[in-house]
């Protein structure tokens, strides 16, 4: 996460490039993400009253244009946190992270209004950043890794959320398995139960534990690494045809695993290649580049 001259004070227009991200890696379950080469860029510019808002891309047929926008209520939250209160705003987006696919489009869309506040306020980013992107989403995987980049470990304590960010290892290629259809992460995030066995809990532990090792140092332990009993099978009634392909590709070893809450697949190669003959029908494989750098943000 950079603002690339915050020295230089207050400023009229700002530029955010903000990347996708992947969460939970199987293992991880709101804890663990991973931020892709696929990037939303919003100008965002003061101007004396109202909202002005153009949108291109992805979602430009749905999302809103007024004050409810969800960058510029991001923004507006984060201006309050920082003492930052535009008369007026323009945005101008330009979307190239599909909503509502589990390509974390919704924490990408607050942390670049985040971004923004802290931009055209002339202040670099900061810990209360994540604080106010999080809150948005109720977990902070997604938020942290459009704001850090690489591969983030998000926790909680009490109502304060924090992130640490680690270097993937270079070998690691992301391949994206993107369905046309999408699926409200807000939905399934009720198939979820209550409790779990006290057995899973304990895999999903070491699991997630072994993930920072192998997506950090080690890729050969992705496949163990990936495997998850917390969230994916309970989700399956809203995507099956990804959880099927996620079980066919792990059969064939590859660390395959839904994308945040669905229905996107992440595949975690080392190659970029998926193997012949198992049915991708419906789904659009795209590899994506580990985003390294987070949100970038720079005076216009
Ligand atoms: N760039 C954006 N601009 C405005 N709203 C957005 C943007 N991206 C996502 N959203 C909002 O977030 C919703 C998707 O959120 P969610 O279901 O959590 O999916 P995702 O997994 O893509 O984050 C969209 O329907 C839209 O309301
Ligand atoms: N840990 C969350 C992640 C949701 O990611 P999204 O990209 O689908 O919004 C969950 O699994 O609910």
């Amino acid at each position: 996460m950079t603002a690339e001259d915050p020295a230089a004070g207050p400023t009229g227009a700002v530029r955010v490039e903000v990347p996708a991200s992947s969460a939970n890696l199987g293992s991880g379950f709101d804890a663990l993400g991973l931020a892709l080469g696929l990037h939303d860029v919003i100008e965002a510019r003061i101007i004396p009253r109202g909202v002005e808002i153009t949108v291109e891309g992805e979602g430009a047929d749905e999302v809103d244009r007024t004050e409810a926008h969800l960058v510029v209520r991001a923004l507006r939250a984060a201006g309050e946190v920082i003492g930052f209160r535009p008369p007026g705003l323009e945005l101008r987006c330009r979307n190239a992270i599909p909503h509502s696919r589990g390509l974390g489009s919704s924490a990408a869309a607050v942390v670049a209004g985040v971004a923004a506040a802290y931009g055209l306020a002339g202040m670099e980013l900061d810990e209360q950043a994540l604080q106010v992107a999080a809150e948005f989403e109720g977990h902070a995987d997604n938020a942290a890794a459009s704001l850090l980049g690489g591969l983030v470990l998000a926790w909680t304590e009490g109502d304060r959320y924090h992130a640490v960010r680690l270097e993937p290892h270079p070998a690691i290629r992301p391949v994206l398995l993107i369905p046309g259809e999408s699926s409200k992460t807000s939905v399934t995030r009720q198939l979820l139960p209550d409790r779990v066995p006290h057995a899973d809990a304990a895999f999903a532990a070491g699991r997630a534990a072994l993930a920072v090792q192998a997506v950090t140092a080690d890729p050969r332990l992705l496949l163990p690494a990936t495997a998850d009993r917390l969230h994916q099978d309970y989700r399956e009634a809203a995507w099956p045809a990804s959880l099927r392909v996620v079980k066919i590709l792990r059969e064939h070893g590859l660390a395959a695993t839904v994308s945040g809450a669905g229905p996107t697949v992440m595949v975690l190669t080392q190659d970029g290649k998926l193997p012949d003959g198992v049915d991708l029908t419906g789904f659009d494989p795209r590899e994506l580049a580990v985003d390294r750098l987070g949100v970038q943000v720079r005076a216009l």
